[in-house]
């Protein structure tokens, strides 16, 4: 799929594999700093669209993610959890526009090293993932083809990176030779893996950019405590 925007002409924010270094499986592997990926925040295709983004409370970003490996690991995102607003935390809703994704989800404890649900999400090109609140994520990108995701999350709060740095990266790391898991965890549960729920949750041809025309489908960014019901529904891989 083309992307809509013309994010490459934009200056990305770009994530080098030294600042993954707190959360990889083997740090002790990266021989050599390299782009990890590269991030195009608060996009739109005209002013007057980013107006409106900004008005809905809104941001669509691009991330490019070229394949790589550290050591054993597949090339990922940092990882963070969203804050809380309203006494849930904000969602995020991705959609893989290039290659193919495995996100990692995970649900904490009283204890942030104590979890209790991690769950990996595969999206495929054209499909998007909904984020539920709580959940922190990591995206993967497994395959030896550049990955490129969208995304639509609300542009008014900073994403918390501590947990992933104080444990190491999230429950499980994803290596070529298949789920590892990370020992500063105290409670891990089975990795829940199946298929994402969300392309049928908000209705898109083509580019999600587009639901910037169906607001009140994104109002379940902004205000999640009014729409709990529909993250249930992302919840159910199995
Ligand atoms: O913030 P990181 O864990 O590095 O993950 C990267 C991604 O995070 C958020 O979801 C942003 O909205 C994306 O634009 C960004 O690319």
């Amino acid at each position: 799929m083309k992307p809509l925007v013309n994010f490459e002409e934009l200056t990305p924010a770009i994530r080098f594999a030294e600042d993954l270094k707190p959360v990889l499986y083997q740090p002790d592997q990266l021989r050599e700093n390299f782009p990890a990926y590269y991030m195009y925040r608060d996009c739109s295709l005209s002013e007057e669209d980013a107006r409106r983004i900004a008005e809905l409370g809104l941001r669509y970003d691009y991330t490019v993610i070229p394949p790589a490996r550290i050591g054993e690991e597949f090339i990922k995102t940092y990882g963070h959890y969203h804050p809380i607003h309203r006494e849930i935390s904000y969602p995020e809703l991705y959609q893989v526009i290039e290659g193919r994704a495995v996100f990692l989800l995970q649900k904490r404890g009283e204890r942030e090293d104590e979890l209790l649900d991690f769950i990996a999400v595969e999206v495929k090109e054209g499909e998007m993932l909904l984020v539920p609140p709580d959940y922190g994520h990591v995206m993967v990108n497994p395959s030896d083809e550049r990955l490129v995701t969208s995304n639509w999350v609300c542009r008014s709060f900073q994403s918390l990176y501590e947990p992933y740095a104080r444990l190491r990266g999230a429950g499980y790391y994803l290596t070529a030779g298949g789920w590892v898991e990370n020992r500063n965890y105290r409670k891990l549960p089975e990795v829940r893996e199946g298929g994402s729920a969300a392309s049928e949750l908000f209705d898109v041809d083509g580019e999600m950019y587009h639901l910037l025309e169906k607001p009140e489908l994104l109002g379940v960014l902004t205000n999640p405590e009014k729409h709990r019901e529909v993250f249930e529904k992302a919840l159910d891989v199995d």
